[in-house]
């Protein structure tokens, strides 16, 4: 039977960043207030918001570039923050990767694809013959293995760069991988061919997924489960059909009328939609005070 037991969880985590100009006041930005997350592995969760919304804190909190103001991350029941056991921290690390927006960040334009691959299966896969453990992997994110190793990244698409990057978290061994925005900056024809990737990741290997995204239509093709998030609070959650199809918080429904197929409209009447736009954002900023079940672990905030 799959494993349903959560790889990593997200209880009740706020981050709030306190920035200092050079002049006046100290600024404080409540990047996230109250998230919770839960994410298994064969499962991908899509979380979906508009720019500034805290999705990438979110993915950057759990590899570690910051820690929680508030709350705990839970890898496998343990405390990340609390618990820093030597072996913790060591699969921690290997198993829980990020892949980024930017195909190119993560990658050395120095180095050939062969040098990016080579070291991390050394350190993680030592018993396997390298060279056949680099072509396997390559098959595992659908490169061509004969041509691939010896070029550049520049040598690459945005697609096939992508690529490279879901196979060195597999060349680690990752469990989990935080995709944040992977598919923005790829052009439109190549993107589903990255969405449906990872999709096989997911399926095949067991990988557990963060899908970071602000489009909603997305998450449809990868995601079992949807979280809408708006500054920094989650209002609405649940499996993606059910969200995507029938959205209960207005803010959500926000969100999918900016989608081409407008099944849902905003209600409201003689109000423009611009009017009715700005009053559910100032809605949906106040505070959660809790969740409404609206269906079978289909959720949406009250404020
Ligand atoms: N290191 C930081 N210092 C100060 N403020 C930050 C920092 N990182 C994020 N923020 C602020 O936290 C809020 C959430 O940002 P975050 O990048 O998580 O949003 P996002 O939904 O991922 O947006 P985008 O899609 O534009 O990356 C924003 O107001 C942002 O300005």
């Amino acid at each position: 039977m799959a494993d349903t037991s959560p790889i990593l969880t997200l209880e009740r985590v706020s981050k709030t960043f306190v920035t200092k100009p050079v002049f006046g006041p100290a600024r404080r930005v409540e990047a996230l207030r109250r998230v919770s997350l839960t994410l298994q592995p064969g499962k991908a969760l899509a979380l979906v918001g508009e720019s500034g919304s805290g999705k990438s804190t979110v993915g950057r909190l759990i590899v570690r570039h910051y820690a929680p103001t508030e709350g705990r991350i839970l890898f496998e029941g343990q405390d990340i923050e609390t618990n820093h056991s030597r072996a913790l921290e060591k699969a921690y690390q290997r198993s829980v990767q990020m892949v980024f927006q930017d195909p190119f960040s993560a990658l050395n334009p120095a180095h050939t694809i062969r040098h990016h691959l080579l070291r991390p299966l050394a350190l993680h896969q030592p018993d396997r013959d390298p060279e056949r453990a680099l072509l396997d992997l390559l098959g595992d994110v659908e490169l061509d293995p004969k041509s691939t190793p010896d070029k550049y990244p520049h040598e690459l698409s945005g697609g096939q760069r992508q690529r490279v990057n879901f196979a060195r978290a597999l060349a680690v061994n990752a469990r989990l991988i935080v995709a944040d925005e992977p598919t923005s900056m790829l052009d439109v024809s190549i993107r589903k061919s990255v969405l449906g990737l990872m999709r096989r990741l997911k399926d095949e290997r067991g990988l557990a997924l963060l899908y970071i995204t602000h489009d909603i239509a997305t998450a449809q093709y990868l995601a079992e489960e949807t979280a809408v998030m708006f500054r920094g609070q989650i209002v609405e959650q649940g499996p993606t059909a059910r969200v995507v199809g029938a959205p209960q918080h207005a803010y959500t429904q926000l969100l999918r009328s900016a989608v081409p197929d407008p099944a849902i409209r905003l209600g409201g009447d003689g109000q423009s939609f611009a009017e009715q736009a700005a009053q559910v954002r100032k809605d949906a900023a106040r505070d959660v005070t809790s969740m409404t079940m609206a269906g079978d672990g289909h959720f949406f905030a009250l404020h």
